[in-house]
């Protein structure tokens, strides 16, 4: 008899993007798993790579010649079966390799050189401790994972859970474990050893009055020690005279901006929801209830209490034993949304995002996976939560552009959360106060179910935009960030003793240098692109590829001094508003005043206290904010963005401006806000002023179907690139050829093109767009073309694909 299993490898080719078929070893048949890693021979000279079991067939009598499985690296999967398939439909999805895709929704301490350390638990008898890990704590499973009676007798002991396995990337990534006590005497046999002791042993007594009270507890040795105040050298007594165990606990890494639960009393109750809440609840929770995989669309305007929505919903789902996935986008994973939910739900929140460690992030996604944690909050990548039993998805500003992943796989968390949805009969729930032209027009489709909260929370309107043409406001009081309106309305603000929210809009903008002789601006030598200038580190940085020099004081073309510093960045406003409103305390947050780790929340904690008047930041303080104190919002360049060559830049500005305006007013104090713009008669402008999605909306629809883009469209964009700028025209320009071939001509495809940013990382960039409403025969062109570039010919030439692309830069 023999198995065969089913293996992918981690040789990320499209010819080696399939899986391969080995034997299994005889011990290990009916013990491996789908989802375990494996070691394998492969290709010439049989080097062995890793590779992931995706399929397993029922043993057989093959009598076949395939090569057996090396070694077994894992004793339970590292990917569930659900996750497993998924993986599967992303690489065929977003066109990427199926190892890829893998290894994305791994925890890095679970990639490739994580050690593997097998532990005993308590219940391992003690001549099996001795038989394999003698008088060592622990055991590196790659010093046995080749000898499968070894690992089969390993495998059924981790199945009766008497060992246990523990990933290490880093010293840091791994578990860590505190020393507990356990009674090992019953109630009665404690009182028995009391009737023992001497009268004057009162440590010892108190020690048994303990132990009576943590019956069948095992306890932090710690916490005995503070709660009876007794010395550790009473504990080795009572472990000496067989009252009690020492045993070593896992305990989990408490991430810092997350070491106490909030206190914020007033978060824990469910609030009584409005009219418009309750409906929209009531919906949601009936699908929940009904386990249907109906999507919502749930349009809100700001402050209108999304997410008092969610979290009622992630109640419910929790109520009918199911758990719950919220996703929200990075720059909005600040303290605010994070309390909320962990006051409702407390410790059965796991959150998951960027700055977490290798081990903090290793801890939290191990709490899921054990069922520990039933709520998860996180951005983009938390869709790979493994949580089990799904009931809810949630994506807060699901327009979001950073739920799409840039590089491969170029996975949109939308689509993800859709499958999710399907497989796990889930409702999903799509929150924002100005949807994606795509969400919207499948709502009005009725593929979504559309819920609306057209009012704020607190009965109040909008805050009212004023639009201030800054081409006049030059013309008349000359060069500078602040108009004389603005100025006036944060005096005010001052004197009332309430704060103002300013945001610089960077988007698609950069600050350069430039000769004024020569007219030279410093660029990237790598890239085609002109380098920041950072004040901290008194650098000038790219920020494609991180390239970093100094400052120059002389042209590097022509050796002019009168080379000047271009554009406006955050530092500069910032020195500005110091000198026009000297008594004004401003909080500035941008990447460089956050980057160290902890600073967000810290920036953010501190302008919520009333520690500053003014809080001055790029578009990462458009989003999610909900300072009481806030009747002010001022956005000193509005159309930074409108002039990007993109066909969403429209959308994204008005998006941006209506987020950013919601943060005004949201408590019981009116708010306004205030747009400096030089294209005050822009339509994302004039309707963002308006307040006016719906009329946004029809508007901007039109001209898409005009155009022929998303949401009429869907687009598709190839890449490819050689250091060669010849060699990447030529590629592109065959590519474009068979496409030709291929496609239906009702499919339009613009280029081969140059990229807007055409140099990159010392490469050159060319790109084709399709757009396409149905191609049946556009999927396998493409994955041939990924296939056809990979051969002998194309050294060196990359080619990528990138279905609904976010950005065309
Ligand atoms: N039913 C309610 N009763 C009283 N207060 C509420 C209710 N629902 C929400 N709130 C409060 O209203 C404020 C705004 O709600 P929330 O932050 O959820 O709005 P939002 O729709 O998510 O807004 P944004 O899109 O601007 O982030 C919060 O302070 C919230 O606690
Ligand atoms: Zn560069
Ligand atoms: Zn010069």
């Amino acid at each position: 008899m023999a198995q065969l299993a089913q293996v992918i490898v981690d040789v990320p080719t499209m010819q080696t993007n399939q899986p391969y078929s080995y034997q299994v070893p005889p011990e290990l048949e009916n013990l491996i798993q789908k989802g375990m890693r494996v070691s394998v021979p492969f290709g010439k000279g049989s080097r062995q790579v890793q590779g992931f079991v995706v399929g397993l067939d029922q043993p057989t009598d093959y009598q076949g010649e395939l090569k057996p499985i090396s070694a077994l690296m894992d004793l339970q999967p590292v990917l569930n079966p659900e996750l497993l398939e998924l993986s599967h439909w992303l690489a065929d999805h977003t066109y990427a390799f199926w190892i890829s895709s893998i290894y994305t929704m791994l925890p890095n301490a679970l990639k490739a050189k994580s050690k593997r350390l097998v532990m005993p638990t308590t219940s391992l008898p003690d001549d099996e401790r001795q038989q394999l890990f003698g008088d060592q704590p622990m055991l590196d499973l790659a010093t046995v994972q080749d000898q499968p009676t070894v690992v089969s007798h390993l495998l059924r002991l981790r199945r009766q859970h008497q060992v246990k396995i523990e990933y290490q990337l880093t010293d840091r990534a791994r578990a860590k474990t505190m020393l507990a006590i356990r009674p090992v005497l019953n109630f009665e046999q404690l009182e028995n050893e009391r009737q023992l002791l001497k009268a004057n042993a009162h440590a010892q007594n108190a020690l048994l009055s303990y132990l009576e009270t943590i019956q069948n507890k095992t306890v932090l040795q710690t916490t005995a020690e503070q709660t009876t105040g007794l010395s550790s050298a009473i504990f080795n007594t009572g472990v000496k005279k067989g009252w009690l165990e020492k045993l070593s606990v896992e305990v989990y890494r408490q991430p810092q901006s997350q070491s106490q639960l909030p206190d914020d009393h007033h978060l824990q109750k469910p609030l009584q929801l409005n009219d418009d809440q309750s409906a929209a609840v009531k919906q949601i929770n009936h699908s929940i209830d009904q386990q249907e995989a109906t999507t919502y669309l749930l349009e809100g305007v700001t402050g209108s209490g999304k997410t008092e929505v969610y979290l009622q919903s992630i109640a419910k789902a929790l109520e009918t034993g199911r758990t719950a996935l919220m996703l929200v986008p990075e720059i909005s994973l600040t303290p605010q949304i994070v309390n909320r939910v962990k006051a409702r739900f407390g410790s059965t929140v796991a959150v998951l995002h960027s700055s977490l460690s290798v081990g903090e992030r290793y801890d939290e996604w191990r709490r899921i996976e054990r069922g520990e944690a039933k709520v998860v909050v996180g951005a983009r990548s938390a869709i790979f939560a493994p949580l089990t039993n799904l009931g809810l998805i949630i994506l807060d500003e699901e327009h979001e552009s950073s739920y799409k992943q840039d590089e491969s796989p170029r996975y949109h968390a939308r689509e993800v959360a859709k499958w999710r949805s399907r497989y796990n009969h889930a409702t999903l729930v799509l929150g924002s106060a100005t949807p994606s032209l795509e969400s919207r027009a499948r709502a009005m489709k009725g593929v979504y179910q559309l819920l609306r909260l057209p009012h704020r929370v607190n009965k109040q309107p909008l805050p009212p935009i004023q639009v201030v043409d800054m081409r006049e406001e030059i013309k008349q009081r000359g060069e500078s960030n602040f108009s004389a309106s603005l100025l006036n309305k944060l005096n005010d603000r001052l004197a009332r003793h309430e704060q103002s929210i300013l945001m610089l809009n960077r988007r698609g903008f950069s600050s350069f240098m430039m000769c004024r002789d020569c007219g030279q601006v410093l660029k990237c030598p790598n890239c085609d692109i002109s380098l920041t200038m950072h004040l901290d580190s008194h650098t000038m940085k790219c920020h494609y590829c991180g390239h970093e020099e100094p400052i120059p004081y002389r042209c590097p073309n022509c050796g002019s001094r009168e080379i000047r510093y271009y554009g406006t960045g955050t530092e500069k406003v910032e020195r500005e508003l110091n000198q026009l409103l000297p008594q004004a305390r401003v909080i500035r947050m941008d990447v460089d005043t956050t980057r160290r780790k902890g600073m967000h929340e810290k920036l953010l904690r501190q302008f919520g206290q009333g520690q500053a008047d003014i809080l001055l930041g790029t578009q990462m303080i458009a989003k999610g904010l909900d300072f009481p104190n806030v009747t002010l919002v001022g956005v000193l360049n509005a159309d930074t963005g409108l002039g990007l060559p993109d066909f969403r830049a429209s959308e994204r500005t008005f998006d941006l401006l209506s987020q950013v305006s919601g943060r005004a007013g949201r408590a019981n104090k009116q708010g306004e806000v205030l747009i400096q713009t030089f294209n005050p008669d822009h339509y994302a402008i004039r309707y963002a002023q308006a307040n006016d999605y719906e009329g946004f909306f029809k508007r901007e629809m039109a001209l898409r179907h005009q155009a022929s883009y998303p949401p009429y469209y869907y687009t598709v964009r190839i890449m490819a690139s050689h250091p060669d700028e010849a060699v990447a025209a030529r590629v592109v320009t065959r590519l474009h050829q068979l496409l030709q071939k291929r496609l239906l001509p009702s499919s339009i495809i613009l280029g081969p093109t140059p990229r807007p940013i055409a140099r990159m990382k010392r490469r050159y960039y060319y790109q084709i767009v399709i757009k396409y409403k149905r191609d049946p025969g556009l999927h396998a062109a493409l994955f041939d073309i990924l296939q056809s570039t990979q051969s002998r010919g194309f050294n060196d030439v990359q080619v990528s694909i990138d279905p609904d692309p976010q950005y065309f830069m």
